[in-house]
């Protein structure tokens, strides 16, 4: 049986540049583990060719295994099974001319396809919409990827899910936190549960707070047309951040499966107190010059809109009402534009004796 996997992303070309997102792929790409004939697009507004797409994408990736393995060839190989179409989110006639480029690539066979929206939320339903009945498989499954932030708050979140369901089934919709696939937040569940050390001194008896911070030394850089419409709270603490609070706070999954973890999380936002309005500030990142260089402020940037007041920082202490968690503030930073780039969790600063991780501030 011969079967084709289309991946699809709707990604901009900036992001792709700036982010490195196909760096990812290189062990894939050396290992050859993708599927015969694996195939990947490109959408978005912004014009560009293929062969635009596949030097953009080559600049992301370096060899940097044996050369013996043919590293370069294979980079190669990867990347003439990269393509680009240029279209509206919201023109069915566009996708439909995209569904004509995957058919010449399916060449008939049984064939997936896989939509990754890295695209702002505001824009998710109308992609859904084209995608659905103009660009899904005719002979195999097709789902959608959904990056956060999933909606502004609960009404608008419950009305995507609303929307969404119009288009697609529920097993069809992925919604995802990359965060949750970085080395340190998978790690801490294994640090945590798998050294029985550990276990007697995650409390409260041993731990005076927990710090759980965002840095980034750089700012918007172009993205005000998703970033200026969410502020940090929603890019950053809603999700990322929180998600690492929950992984660090829960108490044992029943097992590793994803259904148990997502109920011992689901567990720790329950028992959290509604922030208080004293305990979190938020500020905005100026112009300043450092080491003869200028560096703009948020304003300046282009894509955000003039006098704009969203937060491209935040600090907030949460706290956890239950009996592991009584009395200790979780604090959560984030910001953009900050002096260095750092996304860790702090772990724990420990009441005394016992050191996890070294406070460095
Ligand atoms: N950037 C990042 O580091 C990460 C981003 N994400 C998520 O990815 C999603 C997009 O973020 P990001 O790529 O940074 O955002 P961008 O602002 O870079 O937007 C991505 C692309 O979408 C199109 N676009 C932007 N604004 C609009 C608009 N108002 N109407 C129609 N199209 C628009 C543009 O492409 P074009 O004009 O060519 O159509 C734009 O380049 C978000 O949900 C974010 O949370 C998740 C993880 C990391
Ligand atoms: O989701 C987001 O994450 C990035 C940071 O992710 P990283 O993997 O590059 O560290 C952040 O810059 C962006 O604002 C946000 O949307």
């Amino acid at each position: 049986m011969s079967q084709l996997s289309v991946s699809l992303w709707l990604v901009h070309p900036g992001t792709l540049r700036r982010k490195r997102y196909f760096l990812h792929f290189l062990p894939f790409i050396t290992r050859v583990v993708f599927p015969k004939h694996f195939t990947i697009f490109g959408y978005a507004r912004s014009k560009m060719t293929d062969a635009e797409l596949r030097n953009m994408v080559s600049k992301t990736l370096a060899c940097r295994i044996d050369k013996r393995e043919n590293c370069g060839e294979k980079i190669d190989q990867f990347l003439k099974r990269c393509f680009y179409h240029s279209g509206q989110y919201d023109s069915q006639e566009n996708f439909a001319e995209l569904d004509k480029k995957l058919k010449e690539q399916e060449g008939g066979r049984v064939s997936n396809r896989l939509f990754y929206l890295s695209i702002p939320p505001n824009i998710f339903i109308d992609a859904v919409k084209c995608t659905s009945s103009s660009a899904s498989s005719g002979i195999g499954w097709t789902r959608v990827i959904v990056e956060k932030p999933f909606g502004r708050d609960s009404d608008s979140s419950a009305a995507l899910t609303k929307a969404l369901k119009q288009y697609l089934e529920e097993d069809q919709i992925f919604r995802i936190d990359h965060y949750l696939g970085k080395e340190l937040v998978e790690n801490l569940s294994v640090l945590r549960f798998s050294n029985l050390i550990f276990e007697p001194l995650w409390s409260r008896q041993y731990i005076r707070n927990v710090q759980l911070i965002f840095s980034e030394d750089f700012g918007t850089e172009g993205r005000g047309g998703y970033f200026d419409n969410y502020g940090i709270l929603r890019d950053i603490m809603q999700n990322h951040l929180l998600q690492i609070l929950a992984l660090f706070a829960m108490e044992t999954p029943v097992s590793l499966d994803a259904e148990d973890i997502r109920n011992e999380k689901v567990k720790v936002l329950r028992s959290m107190r509604p922030l208080q309005l004293e305990d979190v500030v938020v500020g905005q990142y100026k112009s300043h010059t450092k080491g003869g260089v200028a560096y703009p402020a948020y304003i300046d940037d282009n894509t955000v809109p003039k006098g704009s007041l969203t937060p491209t920082f935040a600090a907030a202490a949460l706290f956890i009402d239950n009996a592991r968690w009584d009395g200790v503030p979780f604090l959560m930073k984030a910001g953009k534009a900050l002096h260095k780039k750092r996304d860790r969790d702090k772990g724990a600063v420990p009441a005394c004796a016992w050191q996890l991780i070294q406070p460095e501030f």
